[in-house]
């Protein structure tokens, strides 16, 4: 098990919370298993982690023990005989190194294990279709290959475009439940009346337009992992209900009455700083502290320059680029502007250069005159073009107004419509964007990259 938040800096180690129990007393005297998962349960079934073998008065599920963010918690399953902790009856109570938990005529002790393990940058410079020789990414690829096998919760920290959907699917992809699926839902693109439908599932009739039932992403995951992107925007009012279906691994779909059971790894993804909304109040740190069991900080492009010549290089090798355009090479020039523009979209945005320049560019080499200006460094050149026969309000106006129009058809452009994005990149809020959309009735959806 994995304790406290681990944030990725190269030559790190992560801490592993691991624990034991061990049956001390009983039919089945001598059992134990030792793990690092969330939760680990205990009974006469065989699909617990420790299986009462013997004991014919433990229940199915007798109990588990769950890792929170204050301590190892002993929770009875419901049991017909109950759960004692040093010999009193319990429902839900902590457990301390060396509590005698008993279940049936078993008696079980409790032993927290802690085990640092380094996490060495990996070798490689790729990894599950992501590229990068900088130690910043090649620690992020050693990491995610320590932590994808182990059945925990992830939390993905980065600007837009870094790469955090990229990360997710490696970690499915390494991970046991890598036959099961993989469900994307981003929590900023869902219309807020319909996230909890689109999480959980809704019930015929549940709401206007629900003309039939629908599973929801956690049903849809079932056996694998789901991808919530933009955790971060989640409204406050959902997340104890996000926090409960991580907590039980049940869902019940919006107007219906079934419990369903969910075995899903979560994985989430933001761009929010998640302690600083904790702090201003809009994120619940408990939900925080079950899902960042392991917090993966992926560095921005203009952290990591080094690897920008590295990914131009592998998408131009890619087979359907040099179907297309034949191959090409960037002149020596073009790359430095390259390496040194601030990226302030990352990857995404990169990628989305790199489409502008294949269609504009004609030879083999792709030269500076190529590039959007922006790249160029030339995208505030030139006297600001106002009409000096206005009076000095009419002619700051009519700027403001042109440098609005630009801006938002500039960044929704980049973005390829997607509202959410541009708010992200701009640092605006997503009613500013939709403001100034509808101001200068712009077709927000029809912008695209050239
Ligand atoms: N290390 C990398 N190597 C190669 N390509 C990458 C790398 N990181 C990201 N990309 C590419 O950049 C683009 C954006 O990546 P991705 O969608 O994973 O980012 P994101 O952080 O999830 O973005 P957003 O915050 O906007 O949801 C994709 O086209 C992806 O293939």
């Amino acid at each position: 098990m994995l304790g406290e938040t681990q944030v990725v800096d190269p030559r790190t180690s992560v801490k592993l919370h691991k624990c034991r129990l061990l049956v001390t007393a009983g039919p089945d005297t001598g059992r134990s298993m030792a793990s690092d998962k969330e939760r680990l349960r205990c009974g006469a079934h065989p699909g617990n982690d420790l299986v009462l073998v013997e004991d014919r008065t433990a229940s199915r599920h007798h109990f588990e023990v769950q890792y929170t963010e204050r301590g190892y918690l002993l929770v009875d399953l419901n049991s017909t005989n109950g759960t004692f902790l040093d010999g009193r009856r319990i429902e839900r109570a902590y457990l301390s190194p060396g509590s005698q938990i008993r279940a049936g005529s078993s008696v079980i002790t409790f032993a927290p294990l802690e085990e640092e393990v380094a996490v060495e940058p990996d070798r490689e410079g790729e990894l599950c279709g992501m590229v990068g020789q900088s130690v910043k990414m090649r620690q992020v690829f050693g990491l995610i290959k320590r932590i994808a096998p182990m059945d925990v919760s992830v939390i993905i920290q980065g600007e837009t475009g870094t790469g955090k959907e990229l990360v997710s699917s490696a970690i499915h992809e390494l991970s046991g439940r890598k036959k099961g699926p993989m469900v994307v839902l981003d929590c900023g693109a869902i219309p807020p009346n319909l996230i909890e439908s689109e999480l959980f599932g809704h019930e015929k009739g549940a709401f206007t337009g629900a003309v039939s039932g629908r599973p929801g992403a956690f049903e849809r995951a079932q056996g694998g992992t789901i991808f919530l992107d933009e955790l971060g925007e989640l409204r406050l009012d959902l997340q104890p209900k996000l926090l409960r279906v991580l907590e039980n691994r049940e869902v019940r779909r919006v107007g219906g009455n079934d419990v369903i059971e969910v075995d899903v790894r979560v994985i989430a993804a933001t761009h929010r700083d998640l302690v600083k909304e904790i702090a201003a109040g809009n994120f619940r740190e408990d939900l925080y502290f079950r899902l960042s069991v392991i917090n993966i900080q992926l560095p921005p492009l203009r952290q990591r320059r080094d690897d920008i010549p590295l990914i131009l290089k592998q998408a131009l090798a890619e087979p359907e680029v040099v179907d297309k355009h034949g191959r090409k090479r960037f002149s020596a020039e073009a790359l430095g502007l390259l390496m040194a523009y601030a990226w302030p979209g990352n990857v995404r945005e990169l990628m989305n250069v790199l489409s502008h320049v294949l269609t504009f560019s004609e030879g083999e080499e792709i030269l500076p005159s190529h590039l959007p200006p922006r790249v160029r460094g030339q995208a505030r050149e030139g006297p600001l073009p106002f009409n000096e026969h206005l009076a000095f309000k009419d002619a700051k106006e009519q700027l403001l107004e042109n440098f609005e129009r630009e801006y938002v058809t500039s960044v929704l452009t980049r973005c390829e419509g997607n509202l959410s994005r541009a708010a992200r990149e701009s640092g605006l809020h997503r009613k500013s964007i939709e403001r100034l959309v509808k101001k200068y009735q712009l077709d927000a959806k029809g912008l695209k990259p050239r």
